[in-house]
């Protein structure tokens, strides 16, 4: 295999880009999300802020970063989210700053984040954004994972499947669906993705120069 001079990756040097993952409750963006983050060291979890309780085996600072409301309104007022929403009667939002400077410094960032997060950041970034909607096999097996899911009370269940279908009604504002059936098919998918998306030429900031060296009489 040819590898790439030193010269040659320092002029295809790329920008960031910024990986979506969206899905009704229990289609599976967080088990898809793990997946990759495994895989592909290149790629890094942008952390949110919640105010919702911690679920048995999530870890603070690694999963979200587990607040109060109060530290939550303080941080939307100091500007410190590039978006934040509502959901579930909880408050969700993306930190601003690790975001920004990695994405200058080509780091590739993974959001699990709703239809209403990602509204906000395509209208603020858009060209570094891939936005990437999961759906589930049926509802009836939406409910099954939901529920083999363990983490929430019959109530909270409930809610997630009263609000699936709104979910479900944003699919449209995404530029991929992937149905997540078989779980191995749905990563593959979600990888190919991630990888034609990483070579777009709009992404190649060092590539006019680098095609003009090649072109040069
Ligand atoms: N807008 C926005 N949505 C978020 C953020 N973090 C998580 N969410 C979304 O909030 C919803 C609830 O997340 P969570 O409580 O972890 O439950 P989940 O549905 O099992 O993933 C999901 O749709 C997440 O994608 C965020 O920072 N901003
Ligand atoms: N393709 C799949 N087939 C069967 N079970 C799945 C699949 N994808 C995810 N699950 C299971 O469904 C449940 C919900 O998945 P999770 O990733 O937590 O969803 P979300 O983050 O979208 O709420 C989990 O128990 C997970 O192990």
């Amino acid at each position: 295999m040819v590898q790439p001079t030193p010269q040659m990756s320092d002029a295809l040097h790329r920008r960031g880009l910024m990986f979506i993952l969206s899905s009704p409750s229990g289609a599976g963006k967080t088990t898809i999300s793990r997946m990759l983050l495994d895989g592909d060291p290149a790629l890094r979890l942008s952390v949110s802020a919640t105010t919702r309780p911690m679920r048995p085996g999530e870890v603070d600072g690694k999963d979200y970063h587990f607040v109060t409301q109060e530290q939550f309104d303080r941080m939307v007022e100091a500007e410190q989210f590039l978006e934040w929403a509502h959901v579930f009667s909880h408050s969700y939002g993306t930190p601003k700053a690790q975001v920004k400077a990695g994405l200058r410094e080509g780091q590739d960032f993974l959001f699990d984040i709703d239809w209403q997060g990602t509204q906000q950041l395509y209208q603020k970034l858009e060209t570094d954004v891939v936005r990437v909607f999961l759906l589930p096999p049926s509802i009836d097996e939406l409910r099954r994972r939901l529920t083999g899911r363990g983490t929430d009370s019959a109530e909270v269940i409930a809610a997630r499947m009263e609000r699936a279908r709104a979910e479900i009604s944003h699919w449209d504002g995404y530029d991929y669906v992937v149905v997540n059936d078989d779980i191995d098919e749905c990563f593959a998918k979600v990888c190919e993705i991630l990888h034609a998306e990483r070579m777009k030429r709009a992404r190649q900031t060092g590539l006019i120069g680098f095609v003009r060296e090649l072109m040069r009489p």
